[in-house]
């Protein structure tokens, strides 16, 4: 199953692009600025959340538009689903999704599509705040299982009440606190279940393949407390004298970390070269695809990454791509680093926000 019939209107400087005859391997080609990257943020917005710039609704709209946009697409497999999502000008904030016509909610795109990408943003992941390495655990994890995202919403609306309590000049009504945590405790098991599967199985994919040429990572999670749900309700319970005194809850899922190691070299990748680092992202990102492809139809977006790879990487990456059953698209800024797939992929050149095929 793959994306056909893509069609974007009003979003950043595309006025009205569609994308016809798409193939597993897609690529647009066309100079900085030419919006590639919009396509590619289209693109991302068909599943739950921000999207791949986590930008806000208000700048995916055209600025010169009516102050509204839309992406829709077809999922192409046995039937034919259509998927899109739009903001409206009199409501520029909120996110609307239509699924084969009728309202739906933006979690319900996570159960059509499972969509992973690796941007030149993500380059300092490794040397970024945890909280980065949480946000890209947790869309990793619900791309493998929709649910997630539920999970970590409530734990994060829970927390903020939590803490607003906490910081408040009167001692809280222990009965609240006891509602809250108990909110916490079964989102914050289950948030902590949920990026420990995605660790496991990130790990079980990526030992699957070769050290060469993309190095294998070796990933931790790191827990920031206890992780069931009696040990986190009881931990929340016992910490409310030193939470209160530091007006903020200081255990749970919302202290975790990823941690990534160069594994051949047994030193944190965010001690390696900014190339080995980049080399241990893409495996990670080719074994998430992979992953991600056997659950549901997948889409992985890859921005810029081909070019800044020499030739038998670019190679290894290709052949990867092409088993990796995700539907691929991939930007450059030319045609040469792409001579080798170019038989096979659908190919389109971008310019001034208008796509035209080649
Ligand atoms: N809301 C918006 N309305 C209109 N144009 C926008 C909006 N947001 C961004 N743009 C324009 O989109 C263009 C950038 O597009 P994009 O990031 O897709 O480029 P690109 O082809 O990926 O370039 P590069 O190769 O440099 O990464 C810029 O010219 C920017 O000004």
């Amino acid at each position: 199953m793959a994306l056909d019939r893509i069609s974007l209107q009003d979003l950043r400087n595309h006025v009205s692009t569609t994308l016809e005859a798409t193939a597993q391997l897609n690529l647009l080609v066309g100079a900085n600025g030419a919006g590639k990257t919009n396509v590619l943020e289209a693109l991302s917005l068909l599943a739950p959340g921000r999207g791949l710039r986590r930008a806000s609704l208000s700048e995916i709209a055209r600025a010169d538009g009516g102050g509204g946009f839309a992406v829709g697409a077809s999922l192409k497999g046995a039937d034919e689903t259509r998927l899109g999502t739009y903001t409206q000008p009199d409501q520029p904030g909120r996110r609307r999704v239509r699924i084969n016509g009728a309202d739906a909610s933006a979690a319900t795109l996570g159960e059509w599509l499972a969509i992973g990408w690796l941007t030149p943003a993500m380059d300092g992941l490794f040397v970024a705040p945890a909280s980065e390495r949480r946000r890209y655990m947790d869309r990793l994890a619900l791309a493998l299982d929709p649910t997630h995202a539920s999970h970590v919403s409530h734990y994060e609306r829970a927390l903020r009440e939590r803490n607003r309590l906490l910081s408040d000049d009167r001692t809280p009504e222990p009965q609240w606190l006891d509602a809250i945590e108990a909110q916490l405790a079964r989102h914050g098991a289950a948030v902590a279940e949920g990026r420990t599967r995605l660790v496991d199985a990130l790990m079980g994919e990526i030992v699957r393949h070769e050290e060469n040429p993309f190095p294998r990572p070796a990933l931790n999670y790191l827990a920031g407390g206890p992780v069931g749900f009696d040990q986190l309700s009881q931990s929340l319970h016992d910490s409310r004298k030193s939470d209160r005194a530091a007006a903020r809850t200081l255990v749970g899922p919302h202290r975790d970390d990823l941690e990534v190691l160069y594994a051949a070299k047994g030193v944190e990748a965010a001690q390696s070269s900014t190339g080995e680092q980049k080399a241990l992202l893409i495996a990670m990102t080719l074994a998430h695809a992979a992953l991600a492809a056997r659950g549901r139809p997948s889409l992985l977006l890859l921005d810029e990454v081909a070019a800044h790879l020499d030739p038998s990487r670019r190679a290894a990456l290709y052949t990867r791509l092409k088993d990796s059953g995700a539907q691929v698209w991939l930007t450059g800024t030319e045609i040469a680093p792409f001579s080798e797939i170019a038989d096979e992929a659908a190919m389109w050149t971008v310019s001034g926000g208008a796509v035209s095929p080649c």
